[in-house]
């Protein structure tokens, strides 16, 4: 890391919850982060986990700027009110992202960004990325791929790699906060497929913690099968 750890116990736990997408994956009429998993909106789900960690005062939700009343009426719906700050999204991840990051007034502290649609993270997880990323600036989530993997080039000819070479990045994805705002003061760029390629590119080295093959991204139908 580039920089020097801070001690944690003096900054203040944030949390940026983007749910600012379309979900155009999903095919549904409303996007994917507002429907129910069981009796609950998965977003509401989400939400809850990071609660059982920080206080929703340093929770800031983002969601699209058309879906602010299909949120509203949810939260009526399930008696679901907490005071968390809401700002509208953008017109990508990272936009939505560094809205939420705008959101945030406090210069110290570190900042977990979540992705609204995966509902099954455990406030253990969350835990444990917000100590790690006070101890080393940062702390990104992923597990191991169980899978064989290969390569493919263009004319399609594959060939094995070793697995153990890779990871699945999850989120959350948590990091200091001077670094993260040093991160993302830059342009957009097309490689940006989560913060962590953000922090990267600042060239900052990423830390590793290890996720949950449970805490899956709602993307396509499949992901709500069994639900
Ligand atoms: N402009 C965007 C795009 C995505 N996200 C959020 O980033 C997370 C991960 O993105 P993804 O699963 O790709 O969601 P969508 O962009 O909504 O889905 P799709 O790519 O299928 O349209 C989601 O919680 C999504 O709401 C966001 O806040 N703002
Ligand atoms: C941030 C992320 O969930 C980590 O796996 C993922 O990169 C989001 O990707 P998407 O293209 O927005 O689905």
């Amino acid at each position: 890391m580039a920089d020097q750890p801070t001690d944690s116990s003096s900054h203040q736990h944030f949390a940026i919850i983007v749910a600012g997408g379309s979900g155009s994956r999903m095919k549904t009429d409303v996007p994917k982060q507002f429907l129910l998993l069981g009796d609950k909106p998965i977003l509401q789900r989400t939400i809850e986990q990071f609660l059982a960690v920080i206080p929703a005062s340093q929770i800031i939700l983002v969601l699209p700027a058309r879906d602010l009343s299909t949120w509203n009426s949810l939260c009526e719906a399930h008696h679901f009110h907490p005071a968390i700050q809401i700002v509208t999204g953008g017109s990508s991840r990272f936009q939505s992202v560094r809205n939420g990051l705008m959101a945030i007034m406090s210069s110290a502290g570190i900042v977990a960004v979540h992705d609204g649609v995966r509902p099954f993270i455990s406030p253990d997880i969350i835990r444990a990325s917000y100590e790690v990323a006070a101890q080393t600036g940062s702390a990104v989530t992923c597990v191991p791929v169980k899978d064989s993997v290969r390569v493919v080039d263009q004319d399609g000819r594959s060939k094995a790699v070793d697995r153990t070479m890779y990871r699945l990045v999850q989120t959350p994805q948590t990091f200091r906060l001077d670094l993260f705002r040093q991160a993302f003061a830059t342009d957009e760029q097309p490689f940006f497929t989560d913060c962590a390629s953000v922090v990267e590119y600042a060239g900052f080295q990423v830390t590793l913690i290890e996720g949950s093959y449970e805490n899956i991204k709602i993307t396509t139908p499949d992901d709500l099968r069994g639900f």
